[in-house]
Parts: structure tokens; C-alpha cells; sequence
């Protein structure tokens, strides 16, 4: 036995006018002949009211309810719509209600001229959607972020590196680097604890970051190391720029239970040339921060 014949015709009317679902029925002259309760509810539609879609659509956009028809002009948009309604067997498009809702539509050609609407619900998809889009904001966020300090990672401004000497080579205008390393931290971990010591690197990273331009970039390399990317400044002007910066960090500062407590850095900075890799730059870099520390730490060393 088939379906059509076990079943009921007033269970399949029932049934609609349960559903969740948007269910409406034009004719071929695109009259309504039908909608259930759900339909009528989000487009205002009296019970049993025969209304061609064209003046369904007009009254919803002067009452401003059923779809969101952002226009000034109905008729204009009558008419584009037009070109594209019912002339497919199956059409489907997410559309806006007034009332905040988000539906996706799915008009069906029947054999009969007819058109079967049937709309879904889908305002919680889009939410969740951008739920996942702002947790993945969140992520790429604080992949980029050192935890402690608040600063620039190490994969994001060794990331940055990269980029800037990309445009080096486009450019070739000056891109200093410098790395910089606190001194004696470990000494300030034996003696004070770990967690002043953590203190200390915050508070450099939040001094340093008051002293750059915002085209500068500073990152945590890692434990007490930092990178420091100065663009457009010549070694010469950057060595004066970040000797003051050493003299600066070797002021006593308030920090925890020390009312003066002082630590000093050391730097080592060198010019990117073009076509260098990011790893020579640092190589370079590093080299000259190591002749800071030989040289009696809370210094800059440049090396060309
Ligand atoms: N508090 C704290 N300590 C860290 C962190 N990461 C690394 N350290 C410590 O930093 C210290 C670095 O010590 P060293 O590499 O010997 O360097 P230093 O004592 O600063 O000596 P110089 O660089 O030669 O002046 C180690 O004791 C690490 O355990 C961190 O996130 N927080």
C-alpha cells in the first residue's frame, strides 16, 4: 500500500500547520492560495487571505515587517526580483526579517505552474557561525600575543621579520633589528623568586613599549630575550635612540615589594641588508648583543 493511499489528507494539513517550517503555496499568477501558521505569522498574513506575492511584498515593506526590503524604491525592486523568481525549478536564498530572524527559502516550481515555499529558520546557524568566526579572531589573537607580557610572540614577530625584509628587498629603505636581553636574570630569579621575576619582564616589555613609534615592532623571543624591528632609521640614529632606552630601563623603578629596584639590559643591534635571511640578520644581531654582555652588559653594540 502506498503513502498517498494510508494517509489521511487532514493529517498532512495538520502537520503543516504544526511545522516549525515556512510553508506557503502560489498559484501561476503568483497569488497566495495557501500558508500555514508559521508563514503567516513572519510575512502578516491573515488566515485564508488570497494576495499576490508583488502586494504581499509591498504591504511587508510599508509596514516594515515579513522580509527586510532595504529600498527606497519597491518598485525598482519588485522588478529585479521578478527576473529571478520562478524562473528555476528550485531557487534558494537566505533572506532577512524584520523581526531579526535570518530564513533560508527554498521555492520549488510544481507541475501545475505553482510555486511551494518552504522556509527554515537559520538565525542560530548564523550566530554560531559568528561565534566560531570571533574564536577564531580570539585564537589567531592570542597566537600572537605573549602571554606574559602582552607583547608580540615570538612565531608572530619573527613572522614579522620575515615581511619586513620582504619589503626590504622591494624597498631598500633601512630596517634595523635589535635584540635585547636583560642582564643577570637569573640572579634576579635566585634572589627575588620567580614570580618578581616575571614582574621584571613585564614591566620592561611595558616601559620598552611606551619609548617605540608605532611603526616599530617588539617582540618576546623567549625567556629574557627580546626583538626590537626599527624601520626607516639609519644604525647611527638607532644606536642614540636605544642607548637612552638602556639608560631609561637602569632607572630604579617601584616594582612589588622593592620601592628601587633597578636592572639594566643589554643590545645588540645591526642593519638588515636586502636579499639577507631573517636567520642571518638575528645571527648578526645576536653576535653584536653578545659583545654587549662581554663589554659589561647595559650597553648597545651595533654591528654592520
Ligand atoms: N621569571 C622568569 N624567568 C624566566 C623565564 N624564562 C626564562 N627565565 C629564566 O631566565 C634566566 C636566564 O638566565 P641566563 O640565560 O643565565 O641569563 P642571565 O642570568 O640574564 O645572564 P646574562 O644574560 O649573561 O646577563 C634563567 O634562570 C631562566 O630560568 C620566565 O618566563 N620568567
Amino acid at each position: 500500500m502506498s503513502w498517498q493511499s494510508r494517509l489521511p489528507p487532514e493529517l498532512l494539513w495538520q502537520a503543516a500547520a504544526q511545522s516549525p517550517l515556512l510553508v506557503a503555496l502560489f498559484d501561476e499568477q503568483d497569488v497566495l492560495q495557501y500558508a500555514n501558521p508559521s508563514f503567516c505569522h513572519a510575512f502578516g498574513v491573515a488566515e485564508g487571505e488570497q494576495i499576490s506575492w508583488a502586494s504581499l511584498m509591498r504591504r511587508n515593506h510599508a509596514r516594515r515587517e515579513g522580509s527586510l526590503i532595504e529600498t527606497e524604491d519597491i518598485d525598482t525592486w519588485l522588478r529585479q526580483v521578478s527576473t529571478r523568481r520562478g524562473k528555476l525549478p528550485v531557487r534558494s536564498f537566505e533572506a532577512d526579517l524584520c523581526d531579526g530572524r535570518w530564513i533560508w527559502m527554498t521555492e520549488t516550481l510544481l507541475h501545475n505552474g505553482w510555486m511551494l515555499c518552504q522556509a527554515c529558520d537559520v538565525t542560530q546557524l548564523r550566530h554560531d557561525e559568528r561565534a566560531l568566526r570571533q574564536a577564531l579572531q580570539r585564537a589567531v589573537r592570542d597566537k600572537q600575543t605573549d602571554t606574559l607580557t602582552q607583547i608580540s610572540s615570538r612565531s608572530h614577530i619573527l613572522r614579522l621579520l620575515q615581511r619586513d625584509l620582504k619589503r626590504l628587498a622591494v624597498s631598500g629603505r633601512p630596517l634595523c633589528l635589535a635584540v635585547l636581553d636583560l642582564d643577570h636574570f637569573k640572579q634576579i630569579n635566585d634572589q627575588y623568586g620567580h614570580p618578581f621575576g616575571d614582574r621584571v619582564l613585564v614591566n620592561f616589555a611595558a616601559r620598552v613599549q611606551r619609548q617605540l613609534r608605532r611603526s616599530d615592532r617588539f617582540g618576546r623571543l623567549g625567556g629574557e630575550e627580546f626583538l626590537l624591528i626599527l624601520p626607516d632609521l639609519q644604525p647611527h640614529d638607532v644606536t642614540t635612540v636605544l642607548t637612552r632606552l638602556c639608560e631609561d630601563i637602569a632607572q630604579p623603578v617601584s616594582l612589588g615589594e622593592q620601592p628601587a629596584f633597578r636592572y639594566t639590559v643589554s643590545i645588540g643591534l645591526t642593519l638588515a641588508h636586502p636579499d639577507e635571511t631573517a636567520d642571518r640578520v638575528y645571527a648578526r644581531a645576536d653576535r653584536a648583543l653578545y659583545l654587549a654582555k662581554q663589554g659589561g652588559r647595559n650597553r648597545v653594540v651595533a654591528l654592520g
